[in-house]
């Protein structure tokens, strides 16, 4: 079994004694929530992305035993949303007894963004009505909005140097049982060019499947005999070991969001259901990440979200090994094949959540494992409860003709049914508005799951 727990979380410093360098910025902000009052400015935590921002933040919270919420970027952050959210938290004390709540804003410098429109200003207007701690994260300061930056308070986060990298590597290696010369750690340690969530990455990329860490074992990312896509595919599936694997896919010069297409578009070479379904749940993890690393435009991350779903992709498919061809994901269609396979994706979210009255968020974690397996028992179900089209079918069948078929075989069933009821009136005589149900309001409409009428569920 491949350890495929993000170290970079495994290993987040809980108090601000445990962060790495950076220590006048720790000391202000230290001195900043002892001396906290609703009059004090929000701090603005900047710098370069993976030393230590967020990590601070919570540390904090955890020392002053504030409660957190978090807003990032995947929050809409329309005006009503943040004054939603943030809005209250902010002026309402706290339920779990904490004295304080801290707002922590991520990526407060993305906020001009169009999805954004407003938000700056909706974040001032908060900061000035806010009876709560808050904390603003930004990669770049010069790209904060002007008024954001009159109303807060910068900190300074600087790229850490190597030599305070390695002895954080080197606790994690005696953390994780693994032997490792100094001058191995010092090297990824300097190759992580002052990013601690790189070197920490790196690291477990070097360490998966070893006790001991040899120099030869870090991946520079030079190339010399290219591997291709159908390489890569051919390794996860097939029987080589996870070195062997994790080679090719350094070789390998497509994007991550390439590389997730053509691992999610192969998946049905997985030997049976469970496999598939552990399949896509490392897909998934990945894909957060790298939604996340890809609106930061920080690229060098993807490799290593890529690596770890790649590991866990090969763990579950158990090196079975290709049965049949290698199918490209041009299925998908031509343009933006990956934004429209994930707006697929979220739409189904969106439904399944409705229809089930469960928050998208506890979907998304338990979604493909669950859900894969009842609607490949029987998709027409499926596609009936929960108004499924061909494509987000597809997503579960993996083969679009027969999920075509199905949704047309549900569409005739209904139509047949139709049919049948206006003869039937026509007998009685009825017109189609007494025979109807009254309209229900939208809520009363949907199914209701503790009555038993959604029976997926
Ligand atoms: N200064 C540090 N001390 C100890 N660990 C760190 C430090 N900086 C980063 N890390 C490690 O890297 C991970 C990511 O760090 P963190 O999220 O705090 O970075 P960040 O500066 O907020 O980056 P981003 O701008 O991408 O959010 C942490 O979970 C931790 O494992």
């Amino acid at each position: 079994m491949h350890d495929t727990t993000d170290w970079t979380e495994k290993y987040r410093p809980c108090s601000l004694g445990d962060i790495v360098g950076n220590t006048s910025a720790v000391r202000q902000m230290y001195e900043w929530a002892k001396t906290w009052t609703p009059q004090s400015k929000p701090l603005v935590l900047y710098g370069k992305p993976g030393i230590g921002k967020t990590s601070s933040a919570y540390a904090l919270a955890n020392d002053m035993n504030w409660e957190v919420v978090e807003l990032n970027a995947s929050d809409q952050r329309t005006k009503q949303v943040i004054d939603r959210i943030a809005g209250s938290s902010s002026t309402t004390g706290s339920l779990s007894g904490a004295q304080r709540k801290v707002i922590i804003l991520d990526e407060a410098d993305n906020l001009h963004a169009h999805a954004d429109r407003g938000g700056a200003r909706a974040i001032v207007d908060i900061i000035a009505h806010s009876r709560q701690p808050i904390i603003l994260i930004a990669n770049d300061y010069y790209g904060l909005a002007k008024e954001l930056k009159k109303v807060t308070e910068p900190v300074q986060f600087r790229a850490l140097q190597a030599r305070s990298i390695a002895p954080r590597l080197r606790y994690i290696c005696s953390a994780e049982g693994i032997a490792c010369p100094e001058e191995v750690l010092a090297a990824i340690a300097e190759r992580a060019g002052g990013d601690m969530r790189a070197a920490v990455n790196m690291l477990h990329a070097a360490a998966i499947g070893r006790e001991t860490l040899q120099a030869g074992d870090i991946h520079t990312g030079e190339k010399d005999e290219r591997s291709t896509i159908f390489d890569l595919v051919a390794a996860v599936f097939g029987k080589r070991g996870d070195e062997a694997l994790l080679k090719v896919s350094y070789d390998v010069e497509d994007t991550p969001d390439t590389i997730e297409q053509w691992i999610e578009g192969n998946l049905q070479h997985m030997p049976d259901f469970a496999s598939r379904a552990r399949g896509y749940d490392s897909i998934s993890r990945a894909d957060e990440y790298i939604g996340r690393t890809y609106r930061r435009q920080y690229y060098t991350l993807w490799r290593y979200a890529t690596a770890l779903m790649l590991l866990g992709v090969a763990d579950a498919a158990g090196g079975h090994g290709i049965h049949g061809r290698i199918t490209s994901p041009e299925r998908w269609g031509k343009m933006s094949r990956s934004r429209r396979q994930k707006a697929i994706r979220t739409e189904l979210l969106r439904k399944l959540s409705r229809e089930t009255h469960t928050p998208q968020s506890t979907l998304r974690e338990e979604f493909f494992t669950a859900i894969t397996l009842l609607v490949e028992q029987d998709p027409a179900r499926a596609v009936r409860e929960f108004d499924l089209d061909a494509d987000e079918l597809t997503l579960f069948l993996h083969d679009k003709a027969a999920a075509a078929k199905v949704v047309r075989e549900v569409a005739k069933e209904a139509k047949a049914a139709e049919k049948k009821e206006t003869a039937s009136r026509k007998k009685t005589g009825k017109t189609k508005a007494e025979t109807d149900p009254p309209k229900a309001p939208e809520d009363a409409k949907r199914p209701d799951v503790s009555s038993g009428q959604s029976t997926l569920f």
